[in-house]
Formats: structure tokens, C-alpha cells, sequence
């Protein structure tokens, strides 16, 4: 795979199979848009895929997993180990993503990024780890210029790897204890917002515990997030999972593979991708609104209508998998759906 292939353009998803789907949704037994965003979530598919009947049956779910310095300044509810704990838990069947990737028949990947905590039990769990967490960003940079190039790539890896089993979509994960610090800074540079309005309560976090993780936000920005060059901005603020998530994302799109992005952390992650390759935008499908907070200022930036909003706050990819079955079911409606002539139904001169 080429040196840095965030740089390379993407391909487009094709103009012609989204006009031909469109046309194709007109003629169905049904009011004209009476499915809604259905309709226009399996034209998309169609142009994405170059396919006149999308899917997804096929599904890869990649969860990455990296620690954050910042975890040891108390700005989560629950204490680092819980990223190993739940890194094996993943592995093990037990998670709420594992549950769902097995309701869907989708492929789950594990990917050890940078935990910090020895696994329990490393089975089944795909090896990308770079450090025992990034550096404590109230403090510094939270990782090198060589170890974001590293997680970008590992990212890209896994999009090739899904490829590689012929998935039609492309479902990102996080797992890691501190990271809705680590992506309300992040989003905060790089959408010149007010810390107030991204920072949230995480996993948890009563209103002390929020005012403290903005503070150590601000400490953050102030000390080293003033470039909001995007490459930079990850490196600053990110996390090894965040930027994994990124370079997969870039990953999937260069292979034809549409996304579907899950919560606050994933879109974090979205952001900074289209900031580094503008031309993602039109591969990615938003799942969900978090119960975080600042999720919904994310959304706007990306001009996203999520399709689902269950008040979920979990992450893990678990929000984007939920969703799934919509598309799936925006596809069987295309596909199977009898038009007005061979239903012999009157199309009331539409
Ligand atoms: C048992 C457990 C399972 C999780 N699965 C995802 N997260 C989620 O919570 C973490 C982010 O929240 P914060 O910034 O407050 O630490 C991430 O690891 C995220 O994926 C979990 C958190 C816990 C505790
Ligand atoms: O929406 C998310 O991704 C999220 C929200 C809270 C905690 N962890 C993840």
C-alpha cells in the first residue's frame, strides 16, 4: 500500500447509478418519496457501490482500541483498565458490539492499538499496538508524527482486509478510557467551537467531573491545539483509536466501500478524516445521535442527518450497528419492490 494515502484523491461514488436508482424509486408502487430518506439511503448505496441492487449484507465491524495519558487525571468514570478488560470482552462474545455483530453476521475485528494494561487474553485480537497509550495531553502532543502515520495506516489495513472479504460496508468502533476527552478537544480545534458546548458527561461523569474535564480541555488547546491543519490536530489531541478510525475510514472509501459512522468518538473521527480528504464526504453514512452532547455539533458540521436517535452513549461501533438493519431494509425496498407496471398498478399520471 502507497505512503501516505490520505493524500491521494478518492474515488467518486457513481453520478450515474445514483440517477438510475433514483428513477428506479419513482416507478415502485408507492407514493413518490413516501420511504422517505429509505429512498434516498439505497440510491447513495447504489452510486457508492456501482451496483443497480445494493447491500449490505456483507459487514465489517472494525473496534479500535487505544489508552489516553489524560485517563490518569480523572476524567472518566471508570479507571484504565477497563479498555483491556473490554478489549478482551470484545474478543470473548460478551460486548454489546460483539452481541450485535453476531445479529447481523458481520465480521468483528479487534484491534489492540495502544493498550496500556496487559490483556487478559489476547486471542482473537488483531495486533496494531504503538504505545502504552498516547501522552497526557493537558501535558503534550499526544503522539509523534511517525506514530499517527503508524495508526493511519493500521486503519487502512483493516479497510483492506475488508475488502479482501468482499464487505459492502464499513462499520468503525473505539474502546478507550478517556477518549470522549481526547475527541471534545479535537473536535473543539477543529470546529472553533466552545469547549462547553462538546464537552460531556462520557461514560458517566456528574457536573463536577464535566467542569474539570473542560478545564483540562482548555489546559490542552492552550498548551499545543492552535493548528487545525488536521494531520496536526490529530497528532495534538487524538487518540491511537481516533486516528485508526480515520485512516480506515479514507481506507474503505479508496476501496468502493460505503461507511457507516457510529457516535461522538467515531464522527470525531469522521471530522478530521474529511478534514484531511474533503472528498470522504460523500462515502459516509451517519448512523446515530449520542447522547453526548457535542455529537450533535459534529453532525452539523458534516451536514449529517443521522438515521437513528435511541439516546444510546456507548460507542464500541454499537450505535452504527443498530442501524444497519435500516439499510438493509432500504435496500430489500429497492430491490424488491414490484414497480406500478408490473404490479399493474395505476400510477396516477405521476
Ligand atoms: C464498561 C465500558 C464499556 C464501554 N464500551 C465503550 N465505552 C465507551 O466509553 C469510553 C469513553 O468514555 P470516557 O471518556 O468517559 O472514558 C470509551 O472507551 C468508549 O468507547 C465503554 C465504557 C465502559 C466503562
Ligand atoms: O457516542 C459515543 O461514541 C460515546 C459516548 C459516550 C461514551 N463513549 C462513546
Amino acid at each position: 500500500m502507497s505512503e501516505r494515502f490520505w493524500q491521494q484523491p478518492l474515488p467518486t461514488p457513481s453520478d450515474t447509478h445514483y440517477q438510475r436508482a433514483l428513477a428506479r424509486q419513482s416507478t415502485l408502487t408507492k407514493p413518490p418519496g413516501s420511504l422517505g430518506r429509505l429512498e434516498t439511503l439505497a440510491c447513495s448505496l447504489s452510486a457508492q457501490q456501482h451496483r443497480d441492487q445494493p447491500a449490505v449484507d456483507r459487514v465489517h465491524i472494525a473496534v479500535f482500541a487505544g489508552d489516553h495519558g489524560i485517563a490518569a487525571d480523572g476524567v472518566s468514570a471508570f479507571p484504565q483498565e477497563v479498555t483491556a478488560q473490554m478489549v478482551a470482552n470484545f474478543a470473548a462474545g460478551g460486548a454489546a458490539i460483539s452481541v450485535l455483530a453476531r445479529q447481523l453476521g458481520a465480521t468483528l475485528e479487534v484491534l489492540n492499538m495502544g493498550v496500556a494494561h496487559p490483556l487478559p487474553d489476547s486471542s482473537g485480537v488483531t495486533d496494531e499496538w504503538i504505545a502504552p497509550g498516547t501522552a497526557n495531553i493537558a501535558n503534550k502532543p499526544a503522539m509523534s508524527t511517525e506514530q499517527l502515520e503508524k495508526a493511519l495506516h493500521a486503519g487502512d489495513r483493516s479497510a483492506a482486509r475488508a475488502a479482501e472479504a468482499g464487505a459492502e460496508l464499513f462499520v468503525g468502533g473505539d474502546m478507550g478510557i478517556g477518549n470522549t476527552t481526547s475527541a471534545a478537544a479535537l473536535a473543539t480545534l477543529l470546529l472553533d467551537a466552545s469547549v462547553t458546548d462538546l464537552v460531556g458527561p462520557g461514560t458517566g461523569l456528574d457536573a463536577d467531573g464535566v467542569s474539570r474535564k473542560a478545564r483540562f480541555i482548555t489546559r490542552s488547546l492552550e498548551r499545543h491545539g492552535s493548528s487545525r491543519e488536521p494531520f496536526e490536530a490529530l497528532a495534538s489531541l487524538g487518540g491511537f483509536e481516533v486516528a485508526a478510525l480515520a485512516g480506515a475510514m479514507v481506507g474503505a472509501a479508496r476501496r468502493g466501500i460505503p461507511v457507516l459512522v457510529d457516535g461522538f468518538i467515531v464522527t470525531s473521527a469522521a471530522l478530521a478524516a474529511v478534514r484531511l480528504r474533503p472528498d470522504l464526504a460523500p462515502w459516509l453514512h451517519f448512523s446515530h445521535q449520542s447522547r453526548e452532547p457535542g455529537h450533535r455539533y459534529l453532525l452539523e458540521a458534516l451536514q449529517a442527518t443521522p438515521v437513528l436517535d435511541l439516546d444510546m452513549r456507548l460507542g464500541e461501533g454499537s450505535g452504527a450497528a443498530v442501524a444497519v438493519p435500516v439499510l438493509r431494509s432500504a435496500c430489500a425496498l429497492h430491490n424488491g419492490m414490484a414497480t406500478f407496471d408490473e404490479a399493474g398498478v395505476s400510477d396516477g399520471g405521476a
